[in-house]
């Protein structure tokens, strides 16, 4: 309702100055009372006036590929009475967005991606969370581990979000450190495989500046520090899910993007001693690791997430308000309040696939980022309580090229016979050499055959174990039990909104509130 308000009393006093612009109060970034420029004064009548008095609403301007940028409009008439009115009406409404956040604690990482961090926040970010009148208090980290060690000693309870400003594994830290710090407050032992988290609803923004920033790309559209902080500023919130990873009793990780063994880890195992490439080291470890062929051999069993209504191929994208995602998490509750979480996936069965595996990917997320802007699970979604589970069989070289080309066309990369796909709600994962180390079979002529042919990557042999990738960060056991925890967190961004914009480039969403 505010919006048709706001629209045509708005044209009453400017209707020179912003013709068919159309803005949700919501999309309001700041109001200021702005002096009045004469070089503005060239609007045919109004220069004979004596006097004029203006203000200035700062507001979200929709760009192409879900870029946002922010916009600024003038609004000038003689009367200053009604020129005070509007702009205190204004800023009572903004006062009224209850979702935005007043004050964040930021987390710089000045080495991630391009080691571009600190200018990038206090450049382009800054400047813009001044505007909208937030206050911030910033830590630029010393070390690893300097976010999430901190989390735990703040009062976090102060701020309305935590915003980190860097790539996944910066993400990955202050997410480690929020929920972990909520888990402490609340007395769960995040060691307990089976135990029921709390969820974190202090938001965590973030700002990308690393070198994949699949998280920001997959749940905003675009990888770019203006539109994350435009997120943040207007106070959106989109729930997501989290997995949790654990080797016997002992949590290892929390992962929200991509849990990957094989042909991920490997990369990453790689890319880490090349951390001075910057973002370059990726390709270069992906075509080493594309190269080596390694395959590895072992057993996955795992639960089908039953109460989604999505499955993987679908092609049912996960977008804002996703009705996918909200009547899964409601399916979720119901089942949880009738049986219990213990008693459901105690009865349920569980399904087991041996095999040799090339790769093995849980996704959380569809895993969009400026390499492969679909993905590596299309249909998966932010907040149904599900991941999708990517087994990548033993194949040729040729065969896993044509794979991975997929990603970065139209063409669906689960149409190949050996490359299967589950949406799941658990599972566990066993390496063939761990199987073995269990049953004390394992000699020593073999261990040292498997650090050989690690040594010699021309040899595709399966006896060494290969690495987890959790969200960017390598896991210290092959042997591991995830667990789907549906909307465990939440972010300041909205999911990804349908590309449909009218000619003036109003989103569709917001022509329908103002109609
Ligand atoms: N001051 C610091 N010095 C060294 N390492 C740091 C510092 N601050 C954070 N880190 C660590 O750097 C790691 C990588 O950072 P980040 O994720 O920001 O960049 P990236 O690895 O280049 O990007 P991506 O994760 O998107 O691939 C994180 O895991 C984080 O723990
Ligand atoms: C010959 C063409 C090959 C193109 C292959 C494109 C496939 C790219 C898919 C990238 C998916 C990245 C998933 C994200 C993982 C992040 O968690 C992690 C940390 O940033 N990044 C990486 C690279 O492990
Ligand atoms: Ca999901």
């Amino acid at each position: 309702m505010d919006y048709v308000l706001w629209l045509k009393t708005i044209q009453k006093i400017s209707s020179y100055a912003l013709e068919n612009c159309f803005v949700p109060i919501s999309e309001i970034i700041a109001v200021e009372e702005t002096e009045f420029n004469k070089k503005q004064r060239n609007i045919g009548r109004w220069q004979k006036m004596a006097k004029l008095h203006a203000f200035t609403v700062h507001y979200v301007k929709k760009a192409r590929n879900h870029r946002w940028r922010c916009s600024a409009a003038t609004f000038w008439c003689v009367d200053e009475h009604l020129c005070n009115q509007w702009t205190q009406a204004l800023k009572e409404l903004l006062e009224m967005q209850k979702s935005r956040p007043k004050q964040l604690l930021v987390y710089i990482n000045p080495f991630g991606g391009k080691r571009q961090g600190k200018r990038i926040y206090e450049q382009k970010v800054a400047p813009l969370f001044s505007l909208a009148s937030i206050s911030t208090d910033v830590v630029v980290t010393e070390h690893a581990n300097h976010a999430k060690d901190n989390l735990f000693e703040v009062n976090i309870y102060k701020y309305d979000g935590v915003v980190c400003v860097g790539g996944d594994g910066m993400f990955s830290e202050v997410m480690h450190g929020l929920i972990g710090r909520m888990q402490k407050d609340s007395g769960i032992d995040q060691n307990n495989p089976k135990a029921s988290l709390v969820q974190c609803n202090i938001r965590i923004g973030i700002i990308p500046a690393g070198s994949t920033d699949c998280i920001c790309y997959s749940t905003v559209g675009i990888s770019d520090p203006v539109t994350s902080a435009l997120h943040i500023i207007v106070g959106d919130c989109q729930p997501l899910d989290v997995s949790s990873v654990h080797h016997n009793d002992t949590f290892l990780k929390y992962s929200v993007s991509l849990l990957g063994y094989g042909f991920y880890g490997d990369i990453l195992k790689d890319s880490e001693k090349k951390r001075w490439m910057g973002p370059m080291r990726y390709d270069y470890s992906g075509f080493k690791t594309f190269l080596s062929h390694h395959y590895y051999e072992g057993t996955i069993a795992y639960q089908p997430a039953k109460h989604t209504h999505g499955s993987p191929r679908d092609k049912v994208s996960c977008r804002t308000g996703c009705y996918i995602c909200k009547q899964s998490e409601k399916q979720l509750a119901e089942q949880n309040k009738e049986h219990g979480l213990k008693k459901e996936e105690g009865e349920e069965e569980w399904k087991v696939i041996k095999g040799k595996f090339l790769a093995i990917n849980a996704v959380n997320m569809s895993c969009a980022c400026p390499r492969s802007p679909k993905g590596l699970s299309p249909a998966a979604h932010l907040a149904d309580g599900s991941a999708d589970l990517i087994l990548v069989r033993k194949c040729s070289r040729f065969d896993f090229l044509r794979y991975l080309v997929r990603h970065t066309n139209q063409d669906d990369q689960f149409d190949f016979p050996f490359v299967d796909v589950y949406r799941v709600k658990c599972f566990q994962f066993t390496s063939k050499l761990s199987e073995d180390n269990e049953s004390n079979v394992m000699d020593v002529g073999k261990k040292r055959f498997g650090q050989f042919c690690r040594d010699h990557p021309a040899c595709c042999c399966n006896i060494v174990n290969s690495t987890w990738n959790c969200d960017g960060e390598t896991l210290d056991s092959s042997a591991i039990e995830v667990r789907v925890h549906c909307q465990l967190m939440k972010l300041f961004a909205r999911g990804i909104e349908e590309d449909c914009k009218d000619e003036a480039g109003h989103s569709q969403s917001s022509i329908e509130q103002l109609l």
